[in-house]
């Protein structure tokens, strides 16, 4: 049997990236640190796929395995050897921890297998696989970079599909979305995966979907959570949000169609199939978890900055961007790691300082102005 490799077993590698390998004829092995989860995984075999809708239809996952990338490494490599492709859904940030071990497994693999591999970091990141490939080539001596020259494809996508956090007493099933797209930027001509959609310019598609999906969905879990919602479904009930979150998408959407030439009807139509799926009640999906990682999301080419920064060059809106970011910085989890760096960072300073270290902004500049007016007003 054709076999995957997939680095994280979580909520995207279980819920939407394995499943279609497995659906499409693979084999998975899944590789993580969380023990209980790998266990499982061995013992069970499959597990279910659960739509978050009235009918709660599923489907099942087999021919899955899993591996633990601690105590493992080993396996690891053999799994790697004779893999079609390898995919991470693991969070941008864990990509520099597992590249030693990718690079190593590679470096085992092209010593005997003159078959492709095809790896695909599937990541909320603009050009993931690309920065994936810099760590393990990092990892990797000049002999055999130029061996996987040939052999080893790096391929950038955009994965979109909600996934809330489960509330499953340990079982390995996964409630998700109906709706998903994954799209991946290739001109080679690779093994056929089910719902796997090949473009041969990934730009459009990842900036459509990270300043829509993920800058709505972070507009609306920063308002959510300051305004002591649980929910983004809750939170949508509240009309100023969703207003907030259309303006927000508003100006995303001018820059989108200034820079791509994308038609203002259907991107309008877009915009709103996503607010619908945001409201799906059956995700009960958290504001804290949308929220996650401020610091991550405050980043220069991320959903809320980089839209910001491409809009003013454009000569567009960006209030309710700077809005959106100033209630980024008002985000204060006690739970979250990044939340309580960023407020310990804004308590020992202030907001350009704050900005122009996360954000790549400067002190002085109109964004970080705006982005000042609205924390202040926010504040209050
Ligand atoms: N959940 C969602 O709806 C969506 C998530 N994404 C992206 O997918 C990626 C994964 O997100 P989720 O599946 O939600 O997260 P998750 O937290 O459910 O899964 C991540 C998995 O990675 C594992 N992990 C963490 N550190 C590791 C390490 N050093 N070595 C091996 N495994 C490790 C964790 O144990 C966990 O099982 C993120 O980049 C996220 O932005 C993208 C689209 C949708
Ligand atoms: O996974 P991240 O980047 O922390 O952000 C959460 C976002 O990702 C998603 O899980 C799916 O794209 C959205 O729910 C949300 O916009």
């Amino acid at each position: 049997m054709k076999t995957a490799v997939h680095f994280g077993a979580g909520n995207i590698g279980r819920g939407f990236i394995g499943a279609l390998f497995s659906q499409s004829g693979y084999h998975v092995t899944f590789v993580d640190i969380a023990d209980a989860i790998i266990t499982k995984l061995n013992e069970e075999q499959k597990y279910q796929v659960k739509l978050a809708t009235e009918q709660k239809e599923a489907v099942t996952v087999e021919n899955v395995s899993g591996l633990n990338n601690l105590s493992q490494e080993q396996d690891v490599h053999e799994a790697i050897k004779g893999a079609v492709y390898l995919t991470t859904a693991i969070g941008p940030n864990i990509l520099p921890r597992i590249a030693p071990l990718i690079a190593k497994g590679l470096a085992a693999r092209v010593k005997e297998n003159d078959e492709k591999l095809y790896v695909i970091a599937c990541e909320n990141q603009i050009s993931a696989t690309d920065l994936l490939k810099g760590y393990i080539f990092d990892n990797l001596d000049e002999e055999t970079k130029a061996a996987i020259a040939d052999k080893v494809y790096f391929f950038n996508s955009a994965v979109d599909r909600i996934v809330p956090l489960q509330d499953n007493q340990g079982s390995l099933d996964v409630l998700v979305e109906p709706y998903y797209e994954w799209v991946v930027e290739t001109k080679e001509d690779i093994p056929h995966v089910e719902g796997m959609k090949i473009v041969p310019d990934l730009g459009p598609f990842i900036e459509r979907k990270l300043f829509t999906v993920n800058t709505g969905h972070a507009v609306i879990a920063y308002l959510g959570y300051m305004n002591g919602k649980q929910t983004i479904d809750q939170t949508l009930a509240d009309e100023e949000i969703v207003k907030q979150v259309r303006a927000t998408l508003g100006e995303t959407g001018a820059y989108l169609i200034h820079q791509y030439g994308l038609n203002e009807e259907e991107h309008q139509a877009y915009i709103e199939k996503i607010i619908n799926r945001f409201k799906n009640r059956f995700l009960n999906d958290d504001v804290t978890r949308v929220g996650r990682s401020p610091l991550r999301k405050l980043g220069p080419n991320d959903r809320l900055v980089k839209p910001a920064v491409e809009a003013e060059k454009a000569g567009l809106s960006y209030t309710n961007l700077a809005r959106a970011i100033a209630s980024a910085l008002l985000f204060n989890n006690a739970q979250d790691e990044e939340a309580v760096k960023l407020q310990q960072m804004i308590s020992e300073s202030d907001i350009p300082s704050v900005l122009k270290e996360v954000s790549g902004l400067d002190t002085d500049s109109a964004i970080t102005q705006e982005v000042v007016r609205h924390y202040d007003a926010l504040k209050k």
